[in-house]
């Protein structure tokens, strides 16, 4: 077991590079399975886009607060739109910070065109190919839960096209600068619940996120231009039975500027069982997490986060688990009671 000393960068224009590709899945396995984190460049997604998405945003929490109103995910069956300032608890602390977040929409439930975020999704989709590839998996292997009612690309995948779409969540994170003496947290220490992957833009050169390491100490993420942050949510660790974890990571509020960031939260679909996802992780991988247990190694950290409990097996009944518990009246008022 080592200690993540250092989130690593992985350079992803290695993989064009017949000589390079080796070393590049080598950087991602240790990435993968020592350190829960890392930073990528030469992701393919356009400095331009990115910078531009960036500079609306502070017009877009700007907004008047009657509009605000409006768009709330209070009024949301998906939970999706603005969360106000200090909104949502982590660890029985107020996020000092406001979110708005657009996602997938779902045509079984809205019965319109979906406009799904293309862009996000195809991007994301090739760096799950190198996970695919650093499992020693088929590359495509899990294209079959992304591609509804289309050709699986692996031939004896028995699930395949049937599934709801994955719900892919963009989410705008506001943290608004505060007095000194008002500092604190503007996101608790949590793992990524609802997505499979998360590539994370930092806006700006402020340092506010930090990452646990397995002493529980406090390493910083610092923004460096031209990265994408990407860690791993609950559904990839319960999915590798821990050997790759979705490691704790918090944002602090700080009294200097304005903060931004942009998470994209890559899901999975909705109605996809854990052990479907489970089916296609190698053995080897699985097991290396219960080797370490056996070892005694772990030992902070010995069992694995409960992801599922028996009333919800399925990807989409934990992320709206996790949704009821931050928004128990909008939960209420769209599922009934009966969701508790
Ligand atoms: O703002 C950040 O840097 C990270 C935000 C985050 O962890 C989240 O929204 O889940
Ligand atoms: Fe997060």
């Amino acid at each position: 077991m080592s200690s993540i000393r250092k989130i690593p960068i992985l350079d992803l224009k290695l993989a064009d590079d017949p000589a390079k590709r080796g070393l590049l899945l080598d950087q991602l396995r240790d990435a993968l399975f020592n350190v829960g984190f890392l930073y990528i460049c030469n992701h393919g997604v356009p400095q331009d886009i990115i910078d531009a998405l960036s500079s609306k945003l502070p017009t877009l929490f700007h907004l008047p607060q009657q509009r605000k109103r409006e768009l709330s995910k209070t009024k949301s069956p998906h939970f999706l739109g603005f969360s106000d300032y200090a909104q949502e608890t982590t660890q029985g602390k107020l996020d000092l910070r406001e979110q708005y977040d657009i996602a997938t929409e779902l045509p079984e439930v809205y019965q319109k065109d979906a406009t799904p975020n293309e862009r996000g999704r195809d991007f994301s989709k090739l760096f799950v190919h190198l996970v695919e590839e650093a499992f020693s998996i088929p590359i495509g292997t899990f294209d079959s839960f992304f591609n509804k009612n289309s050709d699986s690309a692996v031939s004896d995948s028995t699930t395949a096209s049937d599934f709801l779409s994955p719900q892919h969540r963009l989410r705008f994170n506001f943290y608004p600068a505060m007095p000194p003496e008002q500092e604190g947290q503007g996101v608790g220490p949590h793992k990524d619940m609802a997505g499979w992957l998360t590539f994370l833009h930092q806006v700006g050169t402020e340092r506010a996120l930090d990452v646990q390491d397995r002493d529980g100490s406090w390493i910083p993420v610092d923004p460096i231009p031209g990265t994408l942050v990407v860690n791993l949510g609950y559904a990839f660790e319960a999915a590798t039975e821990g050997a790759a974890r979705a490691t704790v990571h918090r944002v602090r509020a700080r009294s200097q500027k304005d903060r931004y960031s942009i998470p994209f939260f890559m899901g999975l679909p909705l109605d996809l069982k854990l052990s479907e996802v489970q089916n296609v992780i190698p053995e080897s991988v699985r097991a290396m997490r219960r080797k370490e247990l056996e070892n005694g190694e772990w030992a902070i950290d010995k069992k694995i986060e409960t992801f599922l409990d028996p009333r919800w097996d399925s990807i989409g009944e934990s992320v709206l688990r996790r949704f009821i518990r931050g928004y128990k009246k909008t939960a209420l008022k769209y599922y009934g009671q009966e969701v508790y």
